[in-house]
């Protein structure tokens, strides 16, 4: 240690320089220091500078690796967030479908429960309405009929008033034959090839429109139309009051009228006519009017046991403009049609001088008995129909009642009788009247003849009366160019169409209320003169076939129909039977 004074002050100063020079180097570091930390710095600011610099020149460099790979992981960034958000979306739509969803099930659940009461309901009143609403039906469906027959009721009341003639109209199918010769069928004809339709229950129409020909467009109107698909059944049913009628004892016609072929005897006897028709215990079928009307007086008279009239028929035909009677035997008992003269009694009626009469107790014996006269009808194949009848035929039904003042024979005694002039003058050959052949004959249902024809009714001086039902199949209008007949069948049907032409001139002069009518100019008209001009109740059943290449015959037919509908005759009068 430094002595106090000179030498101790040495030492402290020389520390202080000592100090003084650490403190010196000290500073020249710190100076040196702070300028190498500027230095640093502004190296640094130039690395950013060049940095920065070169991260900006960088930028629009393409198909560098790594700024490709941003890219792709900006797009996969943009694409991931585009899927978020998606997803997200989804989500919320999802959700939202769901509670729609929801709403929906619940509403349809509450629609069905509502439905599932309403029904529950129904079904327990548904019993009761659908029985109200049947019976409501039921009721306007009886209103509807009960007017329907009112009106037909009051239409026939005025039509017996002014003693006109019904008439029908039936429209048969057409049928394979049709076709043979049809001709090219128009547009217009609508059903199935043909031209004549029913409209309604009244109308009948006839449309056709041929190449060269006027338009045919035509409506005809009758008591009843039946269309083709009609049954023997219900065209039955219109007959049907016509029997009672005749059992109250009313004179009755029934007549089909129309051109060969077509269905006149199928309408009164049925198909396969030419044999005996359908016994009427099988009236279902397609047996005509004559069958079901042998079955139908039976069952009528078997009803009332105050009924007891007896019944005679008779079976003549008009062939070739003669009279020939189907149920008379030969000499030799062997059934051939005999020539008949038509009369006139002392009271003006028309009669078939010595006709043979059978009285008939039941409906097969009635059948029987046409199926014999049927076998002896003229018949001759066309062209057009193939089993064409060549005779018109008519069945006559003789009512009378049976009662204790008759004579022995069972049967009235004679009008008298006067050959009428106008007839054929070969003589007529009276028949023996036998009393014991009237109700039990041996053999079986042998002929008897009339020794006085009464053909239709007559008085009787007893105060005995009948009453006559006529069933007539008329011969059928044709066309010879059309038929193709030749020879023989030629003049029948010459002979045909002349006897309808003077049966439509009859009605055309009764329709006009002239003075004189003119039913001697054929046979048929003169047999057949009470039932037209008389008080019968006379309905004609005009038959049509509905092809086109019979327009012409049916517009004829039609028109004969619509004559006949003119023809007042006044009220036909019932004889008094009990
Ligand atoms: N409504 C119908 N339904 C079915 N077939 C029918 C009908 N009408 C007629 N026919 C058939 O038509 C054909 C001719 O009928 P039908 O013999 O009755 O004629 P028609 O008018 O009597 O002829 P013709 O005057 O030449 O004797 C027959 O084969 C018959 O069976």
């Amino acid at each position: 240690m430094p002595a106090r004074g000179g030498r101790w002050g040495s030492f402290w100063e020389l520390r202080a320089r000592q100090l003084q020079r650490q403190l010196q180097a000290k500073e020249e570091r710190i100076v040196e220091l702070e300028t190498e930390n500027a230095l640093l710095h502004l190296k640094l600011a130039e690395s950013r500078e060049v940095a920065a610099r070169g991260r900006r020149e960088e930028t629009p460099r393409r198909g560098h690796p790594s700024s490709a790979l941003t890219r792709l992981r900006r797009a996969a960034q943009k694409l991931k967030q585009e899927m978020e958000a998606l997803r997200s979306s989804s989500r919320g739509l999802l959700q939202s479908y769901r509670e729609e969803h929801r709403d929906c099930l619940s509403e349809i659940v509450r629609a069905v429960q509502t439905a599932q009461l309403h029904h529950e309901a129904l079904l327990a009143a548904w019993p009761a309405e659908a029985g109200r609403l049947e019976r409501s039906l039921r009721d306007v469906t009886e209103c509807w009929r009960q007017e329907q027959r009112e009106r037909r009721r009051l239409q026939e009341a005025l039509a017996e008033l002014k003693g006109d003639i019904r008439v029908l109209c039936r429209i048969r199918p057409l049928l394979p034959f049709d076709d043979k010769a049809q001709e090219p069928v128009s547009q217009n004809s609508s059903v199935s090839g043909g031209v004549v339709h029913a409209v309604d229950d009244e109308t009948v129409l006839v449309e056709c429109t041929r190449p060269g020909h006027p338009l045919i467009n035509k409506t005809y109107t009758f008591e009843r139309v039946y269309g083709p698909a009609a049954s023997q059944r219900v065209v039955f049913e219109d007959v049907c009051p016509l029997l009672t009628s005749f059992l109250d004892g009313y004179n009755v016609c029934i007549m089909a009228y129309g051109q060969t072929g077509s269905g006149k005897s199928f309408t009164m006897l049925g198909p396969h006519c030419q044999e005996e028709p359908a016994p009427p215990s099988e009236p279902c079928g397609d047996a005509g009017i004559i069958p079901r009307a042998a079955g139908e007086l039976f069952r009528l008279i078997s009803e009332d046991a105050s009924r007891s009239p007896e019944l005679d028929i008779s079976i003549v035909e008009v062939y070739n403009n003669d009279i020939f009677d189907l149920l008379a035997n030969d000499s030799g008992r062997v059934a051939s049609g005999v020539k008949r003269q038509v009369l006139t009694t002392q009271q003006g009626k028309k009669a078939v001088c010595g006709l043979t009469y059978q009285s008939v107790r039941s409906a097969a014996e009635f059948l029987t008995l046409v199926g014999r006269g049927l076998q002896l009808r003229a018949k001759q194949p066309t062209a057009v129909h193939a089993e064409s009848s060549r005779s018109h035929l008519v069945i006559t039904v003789t009512l009378a009642t049976a009662t204790s003042s008759r004579g022995p024979s069972g049967r009235p005694s004679a009008p008298a009788l006067q050959l009428d002039q106008s007839a054929s003058t070969e003589p007529c050959r009276p028949g023996p009247r036998s009393p014991a052949t009237r109700k039990r004959q041996s053999p079986p249902m042998p002929l008897r003849t009339r020794g006085h024809g009464l053909g239709q009714v007559a008085p009787d001086p007893l105060g005995q009366v009948h009453a006559t039902l006529q069933l007539v199949d008329l011969a059928g209008s044709e066309c010879a160019g059309v038929s193709g007949v030749t020879g023989p069948a030629l003049r029948e049907t010459s002979c045909i169409n002349r006897s309808l032409a003077a049966l439509s001139d009859v009605l055309g002069a009764l329709a006009e209320g002239r003075g004189h009518i003119p039913y001697r100019n054929s046979r048929l008209t003169h047999l057949l003169q009470d039932v037209l001009g008389g008080d019968a109740k006379l309905q004609v059943i005009v038959c049509v076939s509905p092809g086109q290449r019979h327009v012409a015959e049916t517009l004829q037919s039609l028109g004969f129909g619509a004559r006949a509908r003119q023809v007042e005759r006044g009220r036909p009068a019932p004889r008094k039977l009990r």
